[in-house]
């Protein structure tokens, strides 16, 4: 940060196009180049209180643009000193800090509130998250989002070395780590609102490693397991088709034994991660029902990426099986038992997916208490409308709402078996995903 000082007068000097200096929040800009450059013009910036008499303009830019502005790069380096005798008032959060806007953060991390499902042990490890991935990820998920790029190695490589893609699998010690710990790490994940990067960052693994981790072998867990959990190797979920979305039992893609192999030929489509996936975890039909097999990345496998809203970093792919080989040994489960082994694998993906969605609707409530608290129009702050006030207390009641289920069900979680869950819960976790979404989308 530059350390030269002026006074106001000083900057007042610099009051006309080619030399324009202004004041935000003690900070001097400099603003002769930009000026023309400016998204909102050059008039407003020589127009009087702004840039012309040098004075303070931080209520004015404070009235039309949000805080992270002043953080791009490309505009912190207008900044060409400080105020003299004056210190910034606002400033953002530091790595691991909550939020102060009311409703940001759930009522566990809310001084003076109560929940009877989290620990000090779930506190300490909220705040080791938070700074963790403020200071290793953050900045990974914004350039992947923008660039549609994998995400790199050496992130995958930090996140492996804090055992990342098996603690979002679930608890493997529950006395030490249960389901709210992973409920924490993946909301804490969705608050970088970078959807597609939350879903390239391995969420193939967590939605396809689980039917290897009930349903395989020892030998198939030994031989596959380690390198995924590492980050050296991806795996997707290949259950849908176009023929076969909600209509789980209807897919098409066909596997014929063939001595000790399987043939698989098929397509499926909307594949997360699938274009960057050494192995698929794929629901087949057989003469004798339905099969999930374990199908290796070989020539007779191509995947293609598939277009969508987010960004092209989910990998989400067209995967084409053109007469695979497969051998029996990757068989997962029981031929015939497909569906239930699929069926089962849905819950915890959909608590997931629950958990995400409610963690990014909560930053949306974040970001519009704090923007309709700041822009002024017709004279004063946008929450001074009652309208905007309705629509904030609608918001922030659905994810509240949300927030309790959530955490209701995690603690039933915690205290079945995979099979009780897949037995008793399924019902409601579908519900409340249901509810979820659909509140993201009011
Ligand atoms: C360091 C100084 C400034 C920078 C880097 C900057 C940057 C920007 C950017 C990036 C936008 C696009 C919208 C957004 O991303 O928020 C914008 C819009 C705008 N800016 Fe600035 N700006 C600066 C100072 C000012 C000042 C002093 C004024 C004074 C009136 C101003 C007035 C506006 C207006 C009217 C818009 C359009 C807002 C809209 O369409 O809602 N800007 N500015």
């Amino acid at each position: 940060m530059p350390s030269n000082e002026f006074t106001f007068d000083e900057v007042a000097q610099h009051n006309k196009e080619g030399d324009l200096w202004v004041v935000i929040d003690s900070k001097v800009y400099d603003l002769s180049r930009f000026a023309n450059l400016h998204p909102g013009g050059a008039s407003v910036l020589y127009a009087g209180g702004v840039g012309k008499s040098g004075k303070d303009a931080t209520q004015v830019f404070f009235g039309l643009h949000r805080l992270e502005v002043l953080q791009r790069p490309q505009y912190s380096r207008l900044q060409v000193g400080a105020i003299r005798g004056q210190t910034e008032s606002i400033k953002p959060l530091a790595p691991g800090e909550l939020s102060l806007v009311p409703y940001a953060e759930p009522t566990w991390l809310t001084p003076g509130y109560f929940s009877p499902y989290y620990s000090d042990n779930h506190r300490q490890f909220h705040k080791a998250v938070r700074a963790f991935f403020m200071e290793f990820v953050y900045a990974e998920a914004i350039r992947c989002e923008d660039s549609g790029k994998r995400i790199s190695q050496e992130v995958l490589d930090k996140l492996s070395e804090i055992n990342f893609l098996a603690m979002r699998l679930g608890p493997v010690k529950p006395d030490e780590y249960d389901h709210f710990h992973e409920l924490i790490l993946h909301t804490e994940l969705a608050r970088f609102g970078t959807r597609a990067f939350v879903d390239g960052l391995l969420n193939g693994g967590v939605i396809a490693l689980s039917p290897i981790l009930n349903f395989g072998t020892p030998e198939q867990q030994a031989k596959f397991v380690p390198d995924i959990l590492a980050g050296k190797k991806y795996i997707s979920l290949a259950i849908t088709e176009a023929f076969a979305g909600s209509d789980v039992s209807g897919v098409q893609t066909v596997a014929v034994r063939d001595g000790d192999e399987w043939v698989v030929t098929g397509t499926k489509k909307w594949i997360t991660n699938g274009t960057f996936s050494d192995y698929f975890t794929t629901l087949c039909k057989t003469d004798a029902g339905l099969v999930v097999l374990l199908i290796e990345r070989t020539d007779a496998v191509s995947t293609k990426a598939i277009k969508m809203s987010y960004s092209a970093t989910a990998g989400t792919a067209f995967v084409t099986f053109d007469k695979a080989r497969v051998p029996v040994a990757n068989t997962l489960g029981q031929v015939g038992k497909g569906l239930s082994i699929t069926l089962s694998n849905f819950n915890h993906e959909r608590w997931m997916v629950t958990a995400s969605s409610l963690s990014a609707q909560r930053v949306v409530v974040d970001e519009c208490l704090k923007w309709t608290n700041q822009r002024i129009a017709f004279g004063k702050p946008l929450h001074a409308q009652a309208v905007i006030r309705a629509k904030l207390a609608a918001m922030i009641s659905r994810v509240e709402a949300c927030q309790a289920w959530v955490e209701n069900i995690t603690l039933q979680m915690n205290n079945m078996s995979y099979h009780e869950q897949s037995d008793k819960l399924a019902g409601s976790i579908a519900l409340l995903k249901q509810y979820a979404i659909s509140a993201s989308i009011d």
